[in-house]
Order: C-alpha cells, then structure tokens, then sequence
C-alpha cells in the first residue's frame, strides 16, 4: 500500500474536529488526495451501526463487537482500497477509540479486543499478517475535567458524552495503555493550549514524522 493512514483521538471534547479539516487542506495544498472519514461509520452499513453504539444501550461486549463490525466493513469498502490509491486516510478515531472507549472505560478484556484487531484488521483467516493499522495516530490528551468543561452547553450528549468524568479518566489511561504498547505510532498532542497553539503542535508532529513539508 502507498498510502498514508492516519487516526485523530482522544476523549470527547479533547479537540479532534477541530483539528481534521485543517489536517485535510494541508495535505491537499500539497498535492495529496484525501480521504476524510469517521468511525465508528465510514460506510452506510457502519454508519448504521453507529446509531446503535451512540443511542442504544448494551453491555460492553456487544458495544465492542458492533465497533468491530463496523471497523470491518470500513476497512474493507473504504480504508483498504484508498490506501491501494495512495491516497492520505485521515480517520476521526480508529481501534485505538474500542481500547480506549470499551476496554477502559467500559472495561471489557483488552486480549479479547487484541484478538478482535487481529481478525478484523488482518485478512479475517487468523492468519498472522500485516494490521491495518494507522501510520500516526494523533492522540488529543486534555484533562476530562477540561474536556466537560468545553462540551457543556456545545452540543447534546450522546450516550458517551454523558457519562461521569471518572469514566473519561478510565477512557484516558486506556489510550495512554494503547500508546505504550506501540510508542513509535503515537504522536502526543498537549491539547489544554489555545487552537492555534495545537494546530502548530499537529503540523510539527506531522512533519517530524516526514509527512507534511514545512
Ligand atoms: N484548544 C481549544 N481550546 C478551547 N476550546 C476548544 C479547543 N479546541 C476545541 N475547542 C472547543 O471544544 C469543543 C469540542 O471540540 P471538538 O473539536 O468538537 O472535540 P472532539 O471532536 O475531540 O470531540 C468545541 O466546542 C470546540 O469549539
Ligand atoms: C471508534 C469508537 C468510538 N467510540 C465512541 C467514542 C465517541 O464517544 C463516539 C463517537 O463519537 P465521535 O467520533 O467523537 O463523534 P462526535 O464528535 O460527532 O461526537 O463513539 C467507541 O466507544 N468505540 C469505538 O471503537
């Protein structure tokens, strides 16, 4: 593939939509061919399935094997045949989100979940082969009080969005989990700092990997 694939996340609130499209333009005013796209979601059948996830209420393990279902589909209809373009993925969350969302805050088993990446994100034999998996993954890390802070009153709460700030503390560590065990993949953005001071920390991070020109 030769393609570039990169996730955005964080905890809601942290940042991430602020922050995409200006990603998208910088790629594009380079000459790169962007595909912008979202999970849960990203196909109509995935984005279907996101309604469930965001509105309905199940136990942990459903909500984590409808977000593989969904990552499925994605990655097969959307993710795979873009990166086959060479084109740059720009995915607002990706299985870091199922770690993060279902394994820390919700607390179901991060082996089954590491189980669940290798079938979906591999050929689906339970062969061992190369993940699909995101070159950079740009992860917003504020506070969840800060985050609270920003959400109330910008938008209705989702099933997710109203949960107790203890919750977003757990969904936190779970990201912080995710990034020590692939260090190399994680691009750490303090973003408790004005827009422009993140944007101008994602536009460094991204160029100290090699793939925006200064
Ligand atoms: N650096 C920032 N400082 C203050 N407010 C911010 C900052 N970045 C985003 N916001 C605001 O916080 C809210 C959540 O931002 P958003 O980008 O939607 O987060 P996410 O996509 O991660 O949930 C929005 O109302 C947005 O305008
Ligand atoms: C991708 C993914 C998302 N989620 C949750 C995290 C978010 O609360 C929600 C998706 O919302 P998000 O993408 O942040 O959309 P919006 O900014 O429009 O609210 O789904 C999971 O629980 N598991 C997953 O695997």
């Amino acid at each position: 593939m030769s393609g570039l694939f990169i996730s955005f996340e964080g905890i809601d609130g942290a940042g991430k939509s602020t922050h995409i499209d200006a990603t998208a333009k910088a790629f594009q005013a380079q000459g790169r061919v962007v595909t912008l796209t979202r999970e849960p979601g990203g196909t109509p059948l995935a984005e279907r399935l996101r309604q469930m996830v965001l509105n309905d209420s199940m136990d942990a393990m459903t909500e984590a094997l409808l977000v593989f279902a969904a990552r499925r589909d994605h990655v097969q209809q959307v993710i795979v045949p873009a990166l086959a373009r060479g084109d740059v993925v720009l995915c607002d969350r990706f299985s870091d989100a199922t770690f993060a969302y279902q394994g820390g805050g919700r607390g179901f088993d991060w082996q089954v979940l590491q189980v669940l990446e290798q079938w979906v994100q591999g050929s689906g034999l339970g062969e061992a082969q190369a993940l699909v998996k995101p070159d950079v993954t740009v992860w917003f890390d504020l506070p969840p009080a800060v985050a609270a802070t920003r959400l109330a009153g910008a938008r209705i709460p989702d099933k997710f969005e109203s949960q107790p700030i203890a919750f977003f503390e757990n969904v936190a560590a779970g990201y912080a989990r995710r990034q020590a065990e692939d260090p190399q993949r994680f691009a750490r953005i303090n973003a408790h700092q004005t827009p422009d001071a993140v944007w101008r920390d994602v536009q460094g991070a991204l160029r100290q990997a090699g793939h925006l020109r200064a």
